[in-house]
């Protein structure tokens, strides 16, 4: 016996409080479902108002124009015959929950509350929500929605939806990685269909552990997952990275892309509902644990999701396959998560294009070669008929799209070589080579004169004359003059950004990029308001390590020249080269990027403080360093973190990749006035190296 049924799973670019954009994209998900013969359609988590909304969820307008919205979608009789599944804040007896509202044929079926809330790393959801843990009581409709639907209350709470032909069990996003998923004992309780709508973000390789929570759910419990998540940049540093899927007792069915410049993706499968009976009833365990499981309230629906027997299409209706999961390497998660965020922005903050300082070294080639990663998905959109980014590109431009990510990046990325009289032929080569290849509109200035004038400034109030270390000066002096060429090199940037289209007459003005990543951010190595400040950073929670990794492979996969980049030692170039010195950021540091990986990795994954992480390194450098020079080591790294902690503060808006990330705005909340000097701890680092030294000398 066979139930087919197609399910309908849709990955929306929600944009925060765009009621209008949500409600359109939200409508014509559903209408692409239903063409696609859907009879069930889910969406991503409170996809209304948009799922970063923050602190406008506090805010009445929020929840009242997510009903506005939901009536609209009620009202609108060409969404019959498709059980739908939407995501909005609601207010009950004065308390705010983070909702899932199922509707059928004009009417609401369940209000389904969300029980366990997300509140790890960038989440935040007890801010604003409060966690459902009621039996289902009735909800007294808004009256506007009452006149749409003709009904005064209907049901809240955590209930199951019986239709004629099958069961539908609702688990919202965190309950997943709960490890008491509310799925396990829903599908006990016979509910075949487990629908989960997600406000997830992107991390590098999350998706693998998404891919195997869901698999694992139902393998153990049989059934068939539906998951349905956001994509894009919703007004944040966040990126949701889509991936809606659809699963049946551990296979993979069906998978929407992770990234891509489409707003709108609806993945359907037809599954066949007998195979999660005949799964499950074929495990006695299982059947044992459900027999004497947890009894769910249901509410009933009179609509059935499958075809009855005597009407099935045997030949028209085909199951779909099961599918391998798709994953990208970290290399290509890196290339276009930051890609898509970047269009994202840019689009939808009405600018002309994007401004980058490209310096010859790794990271802003790194940030050029994702804004080229941009117009290359941009370029194939287009060339696919996508026909919101035929009308982005556009807007922004102000002509029809080109043929080549080339000739877009030609209109919309500017690039800039600032050099001095430190900077070398090598560096500014690179720059060169790689924007020719990129297509940018490249442009090779010196600017010693401008240096000079600030100098020169300072020379007329104090009649002092400033020096570098390797000309005599002190390191005070040393540090004050590359300091200003730069923090020049931001201010040109902001001018070059809002000049240069204009001097080539081209509509509007540009969004300055960033390109300091992870290391030299937790290091304090760079300058406050060089061109470390900007409008956006792509690469600001990313390491040195794996941006290094990424350009090699970009130069493979892209054919782009990076060789170079990677050849050279990296080097700030702002002070003058002397005979037996030369300028290195890891000397400079005194630590390598490859030690600061690993600091930055104690620190914020495994919540380490300094006594901690010496313990852990201890044992992992044993080989290489003795205990005095790792104590050493992990002091100097606290010591310059704290000192340097207040330039996160005002760091560049940067997209969010890693776990790893020092941002302090919204993911790693840290003081910024430390006592540097961290003497207890410090001491304790002391205490342990002297004792282990002794029990070595004993030995
Ligand atoms: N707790 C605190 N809260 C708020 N502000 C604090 C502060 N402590 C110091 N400050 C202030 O911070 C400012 C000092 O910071 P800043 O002006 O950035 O200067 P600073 O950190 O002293 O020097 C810049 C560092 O970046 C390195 N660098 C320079 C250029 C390029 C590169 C590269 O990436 O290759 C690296 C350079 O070697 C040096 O270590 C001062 O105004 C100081 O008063
Ligand atoms: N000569 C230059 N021309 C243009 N921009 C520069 C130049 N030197 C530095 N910058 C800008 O300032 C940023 C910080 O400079 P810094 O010397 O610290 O480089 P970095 O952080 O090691 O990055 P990169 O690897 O891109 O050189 C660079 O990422 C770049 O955007
Ligand atoms: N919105 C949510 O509940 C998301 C939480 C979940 N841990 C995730 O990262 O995907």
């Amino acid at each position: 016996m066979v139930h087919y049924t197609t399910v309908a799973t849709c990955t929306l670019n929600q944009w925060a409080l765009d009621f209008e954009g949500n409600y359109q994209r939200i409508r014509e998900s559903i209408q692409r479902a239903k063409a696609a013969k859907a009879k069930l359609r889910i969406g991503p988590e409170l996809e209304i108002p948009g799922y970063g909304c923050y602190d406008h969820f506090l805010e009445s307008d929020t929840v009242q124009h997510s009903w506005d919205v939901l009536s609209r979608l009620l009202e609108d009789r060409t969404l019959d015959d498709i059980l739908i599944d939407t995501g909005m804040p609601i207010l009950h007896r004065n308390t705010r929950y983070n909702c899932r509202v199922l509707f059928l044929n004009g009417k609401i079926i369940l209000i389904r509350p969300k029980k366990y809330l997300a509140n790890d790393g960038n989440y935040r959801e007890h801010r604003w929500f409060t966690m459902w843990c009621q039996p289902p009581e009735e909800f007294p409709l808004p009256r506007s929605v009452s006149r749409v639907t003709g009904q005064k209350t209907v049901p809240i709470g955590d209930c199951l939806v019986d239709t004629l032909d099958s069961c539908i069990g609702v688990e919202l996003c965190e309950e997943l990685f709960t490890p008491e998923s509310p799925h396990i004992a829903m599908s006990l309780d016979g509910a075949e269909i487990i629908i989960n709508s997600s406000g997830s973000h992107h991390e590098l390789r999350k998706l693998r552990r998404r891919v195997e929570l869901i698999r694992e759910a139902t393998l153990k419990c049989g059934g068939i997952y539906l998951y349905s998540n956001q994509r894009g940049c919703d007004g944040d540093r966040l990126y949701y990275d889509g991936s809606g899927m659809v699963l049946i007792n551990g296979q993979l069915l069906a998978q929407a892309r992770q990234f891509a410049i489409e707003d709108i993706e609806v993945t359907t499968a037809t599954v066949d509902l007998s195979s999660v009976r005949s799964f499950r009833a074929s495990i006695m365990s299982r059947s044992m644990q459900a027999a004497r499981g947890k009894r769910y309230p249901r509410v009933r629906v009179d609509f059935s999701l499958s075809a009855e027997l005597a009407t099935v299409d045997y030949l028209g209706a085909v199951p779909t396959r099961q599918m391998e999961p798709q994953f990208h390497t970290p290399e290509e998660e890196v290339n276009l998560g930051p890609a898509c965020w970047l269009w994202d922005y840019l689009r939808r903050s009405g600018q002309g294009g994007y401004f980058l300082p490209l310096s010859g070294g790794i990271d802003s080639c790194a940030t050029a070669i994702i804004v080229h990663s941009m117009c290359r998905l941009v370029v194939d959109a287009c060339k696919g008929g996508d026909q919101q980014a035929i009308a982005d590109v556009r807007r922004c431009t102000g002509s029809e799209p080109p043929g080549t990510p080339q000739e877009l990046a030609r209109e919309i990325f500017y690039t800039a070589y600032m050099g001095t009289e430190n900077s070398t032929a090598e560096t500014r080569a690179r720059a060169r080579e790689l924007a020719l290849a990129i297509g940018s509109y490249h442009v090779d200035l010196r600017i010693d004169t401008a240096v000079a004038a600030i100098v020169g400034l300072f020379t007329l109030l104090t009649g002092l004359v400033p020096q570098y270390e390797v000309r005599g000066g002190s390191s005070r002096e040393n540090l004050a003059l590359q300091n200003i060429q730069a923090r020049l090199r931001m201010l040109l940037s902001y001018l070059l950004a809002a000049l240069l289209p204009w001097a080539r007459q081209k509509p509007k003005s540009l969004l300055v990029l960033a390109s300091a990543n992870v290391d030299e951010s937790l290091r304090g190595y760079f300058t406050k308001y060089d061109c470390s400040s900007a409008d956006l950073n792509p690469i600001g929670s990313i390491s040195k390590t794996d941006l290094r990794k990424y350009i090699e492979w970009a130069g493979g996969q892209m054919g782009l020249p990076t060789r170079g980049f990677l050849d050279a030692t990296p080097s700030a170039e702002l002070v003058p080269h002397a005979p037996g010195f030369v300028q290195t950021d890891e000397s400079e540091m005194q630590m390598t990027y490859a030690e600061l990986g690993e600091f930055g990795r104690l620190r914020k994954i495994n919540r380490c403080g300094p006594f901690s992480m010496f313990v852990k390194l201890v044992h992992l450098w044993h080989k290489e360093l003795t205990p005095r020079e790792v104590g050493d080591k992990v002091k100097r790294f606290f010591f310059y973190y704290a000192v340097n902690r207040h330039k996160m503060t005002t760091v560049t808006p940067a997209y969010h990749a890693e776990t790893y990330s020092p941002d302090d705005n919204r993911f790693d909340l840290r003081p910024f006035l430390y006592n540097t000097g961290w003497s207890w701890q410090f001491r304790c680092i002391d205490e342990a190296v002297a004792k282990i030294e002794q029990i070595s000398t004993e030995e």
